[in-house]
């Protein structure tokens, strides 16, 4: 989805860094070198957010800002150094950011900004506190950076929001609550969830310090003493947004394969075992088939190794989607492999087959060279429960694939 953006600038050469900055993080960009322009354009789109300029020829004490603000525009303010007066202005309007343009560091704080919001429209934060007006307050700072919002009015129902909707990332809770205070809540996620998947922030209006180092001790992140500002907030908020992203991030690259971007040997095998120990509990089947390019070598050799990449990559988008709801990946070379967790065989077998058919007939469409090439699989189902055996099994079936003429499955 491509968002608008409004950059409100009257100096074209800030308006171009503007854009540039902007087209790079994925916006769709206008410019308006006025307040009437900004009017005009305001009423003829929708925009996402707005970056707007603090004095304009015809809006010289910041007159714009009202302007984007109360058409509920995400909007993000551009001043010269900033005096007492303008930051008093500025900080009365319920603004996202405001940045000062000659500070060296403006325009990568800038794009860093306009990084965030599309990213935070993903993220969902619980606010845990007993008093509804603090709850919506929070929730009112966070809706306007884009975060999508959960409450609970005290740790237990927390915890119980916590296991209903396990993507959420961040709790921003409060110490004295009733059945479950803050504290208590910290040491409770801590023992379900790491740091690396949850970042939580203590929040308290108590004058002892104690309490800033008991939220930390039980696991918080981050401590806030209310009452806080909302720039302090928003701070500590993003600083652990980004470690966690930083970290899904690492963790996603760990685990995929750089080539295909399918799931790596690594991340299959872990996954797989984690199935097989419950299917194992269940005394079910565990299921599993390795996939190969028949003659890949030749392929290279004919046309290349990047068109034998190209193969590898197309194959892999027709892999992961034909397999959508079983766990794939790439475990080498021109090898894959499919696990199905507790399967009926016939059903595999029978989707198998459509998948070694569609290459046979269509896998010339994945590569510049109409290169035509077609797959054996190898195929195994049983009451193993050991990863490495039932990969062996496959393996071996594969080999018989191979021995016996190439382009089937057996089983
Ligand atoms: N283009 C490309 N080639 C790769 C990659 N990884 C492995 N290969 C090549 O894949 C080929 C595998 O060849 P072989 O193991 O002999 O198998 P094959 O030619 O497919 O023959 P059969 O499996 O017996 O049908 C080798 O030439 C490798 O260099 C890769 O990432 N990209």
């Amino acid at each position: 989805m491509t968002r608008r953006i409004l950059i409100v600038e009257d100096t074209p050469t800030i308006a171009r860094v503007q854009k540039h900055i902007a087209l790079k993080a994925g916006y769709e960009v206008d410019i308006a070198e006025s307040l009437a322009q900004t009017k005009e354009l305001i009423s003829k789109n929708n925009y996402f957010c707005a970056v707007v300029d603090y004095i304009l020829p015809d809006a010289p004490s910041g007159e714009a800002v009202p302007c984007t603000v109360q058409a509920e525009i995400p909007t993000i303010v551009m001043t010269g150094n900033i005096d007492k007066k303008t930051r008093e202005t500025v900080e009365k309007y319920p603004i996202i950011d405001y940045i000062i343009k000659e500070n060296k560091q403006a325009y990568q704080y800038l794009e860093k900004q306009l990084l965030r919001l599309p990213r935070n429209e993903d993220i969902k934060v619980l606010v845990v506190d007993d008093s509804a007006p603090t709850r919506h307050y929070i929730c009112s700072l966070l809706t306007r950076h884009k975060y999508q919002t959960l409450q609970a009015e005290d740790g237990k129902e927390a915890l119980a929001m916590l296991e209903a909707a396990p993507d959420i990332s961040v709790i921003i809770t409060d110490n004295e609550m009733p059945n479950m205070n803050g504290d208590e809540l910290c040491t409770e996620i801590r023992r379900l969830y790491n740091n690396d998947e949850k970042a939580i922030i203590g929040i308290s209006g108590a004058d002892s310090s104690d309490l800033s180092t008991l939220f930390l001790k039980n696991g918080a992140n981050d401590y806030l003493h209310k009452p806080f500002n909302s720039e302090e907030f928003y701070c500590r908020l993003s600083q652990n947004v980004d470690m966690l992203t930083l970290i899904a991030t690492i963790k996603k690259q760990a685990n995929t394969d750089y080539l295909t971007k399918l799931p790596n040997r690594r991340y299959f095998f872990e996954e797989a075992k984690k199935s097989l120990k419950k299917i194992e509990l269940d005394e079910g089947n565990g299921a599993l088939a390795m996939l190969d390019i028949d003659h890949f070598k030749a392929i290279n050799d004919t046309y290349g190794h990047d068109a034998g990449d190209e193969v590898l990559k197309g194959l892999s988008i027709c892999f992961s989607k034909y397999f959508k709801k079983y766990l794939v990946a790439r475990l080498g070379g021109e090898e894959f492999a499919v696990y199905f967790a507790d399967t009926d065989k016939q059903e595999a077998l029978k989707r198998l087959e459509g998948f070694r058919y569609f290459i046979e007939t269509n896998s010339q469409e994945f590569s510049k060279a109409k290169i035509k090439f077609t797959i054996s699989i190898g195929f195994s189902i049983g009451p193993v429960y050991q990863i490495d055996e039932l990969l062996k099994q496959a393996d071996l079936k594969l080999y018989d694939a191979k021995e016996t003429g190439r382009n089937k499955i057996i089983s």
